[in-house]
């Protein structure tokens, strides 16, 4: 029988101790997963590489440009890392740095799809990030959170894990939150807004990625490493947050729509407009107050309400440069009822 797909993501800041990746957790990391590998083929999404290379950066400020630069040199030290903490496991790991058409072409993700599975049955866990050395901002994931998704989703995971810096979703005292039914506006809300000085993700994206992940019936478990077995009990529920998967039937062509959906941009609606696509109406660029991010005709777009949280994921009739021309915008039916997914 085929083994369920397991994603990890780990966040700078939850493997990095003062901008240097921190040794104790990644061999954490290698015990927990030698203990999961015979249930699970694992693919591990690990941020950390900006971090642990700009060190060797003077006067290092943050600039896309030294992001690069510092990930180019990053990369390898976390690799070697990993790679020194799996092998008394027997544990080969591989390298894949991704970059976003890997996902929004299907061809490239099918090969990648390939790739990962000639691995697994060599039992060699795959280490996921972005290829930043090459990603300008135009052409970025958002943050490894999105990348880790993309992976869940396109795999079909069974379990979506998050590590980060605190043990999980936190309420207004500083408690765990350890479960989210679904995660909607109020859970949302929840997130607390500010992020690691090294990370780039934050609460807010974790949950909006598990809102896509558990649409799509992926469960989403969002924890600390500084917990002990902090993986072994996310999978069980036994630590973090867990935002449950919802029941919902999803065809393979709609979970293509939504991972798609999280490569090119948004629009946000008006009421009036959200309340017709939930009738299962077409979406008309008139009821569009506002565009971020830019797609094409044919590619995948985010629809949101005015807060910024999706409700939806469709497929472009048009480009969304044509949005921005507000004179021309009335008549033109952004995307058919057909290719819009409800989330
Ligand atoms: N690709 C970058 C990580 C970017 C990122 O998403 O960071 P984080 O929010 O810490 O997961 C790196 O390896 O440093």
């Amino acid at each position: 029988m085929k083994k369920p797909v397991l994603v990890i993501k780990f966040g700078s800041a939850s493997i990095t101790t003062e901008g240097e990746i921190d040794e104790r957790i990644v061999l954490e990391i290698a015990r927990q997963c030698a203990a999961l590998q015979a249930t699970y083929n694992i693919v591990l999404v690990s941020s950390g590489a900006v971090a642990a290379g700009r060190q060797f950066i003077p006067r290092y400020t943050g600039t896309l440009e030294q992001r690069k630069a510092a990930a180019a040199i990053g990369n390898p030290l976390l690799m070697r890392t990993y790679s020194t903490y799996f092998k008394p496991f027997r544990i080969a790991l591989a390298q894949s740095l991704c970059e976003r058409h890997h996902f929004s072409n299907r061809g490239q993700f099918l090969q990648l799809k390939s790739t990962y599975e000639t691995l697994w049955k060599n039992n060699i866990i795959p280490v996921a990030n972005e290829n930043d050395v090459v990603s300008n901002m135009e052409l970025k994931f958002s943050d490894n959170d999105e990348l880790a998704t993309l992976i869940a989703v396109g795999f079909g995971a069974e379990q979506l894990l998050f590590s980060t810096s605190v043990p999980g979703v936190l309420d207004e005292k500083g408690n765990v939150i350890p479960l989210i039914e679904v995660v909607d506006k109020d859970a949302l809300a929840l997130a607390r807004k500010e992020k690691s000085a090294v990370g780039l993700g934050g609460m807010t994206s974790k949950l909006n990625f598990a809102r896509l992940a558990t649409q799509m019936g992926i469960k989403a478990v969002i924890f600390s490493m500084q917990t002990p077995d902090g993986i072994l009990k996310a999978i069980v529920g036994e630590t973090g947050t867990v935002c449950l998967p919802q029941k919902k039937k999803v065809s393979s062509r709609n979970k293509w729509l939504a991972s798609g959906s999280l490569i090119a941009g948004m629009v946000k609606l008006d009421q009036g407009a959200l309340k017709a696509i939930e009738q299962r109406k077409s979406l008309l660029a008139v009821g569009v107050t506002e565009v971020v991010g830019e797609f094409e005709a044919g590619e995948v777009f985010q629809i949101a309400d005015k807060d910024g949280i999706v409700q939806a994921v469709a497929k472009a009739k048009v480009d969304s440069i044509v949005l921005m021309k507000s004179d021309t915008k009335k008549n033109i039916a952004l995307a058919h009822a057909d290719d819009i997914v409800l989330l």
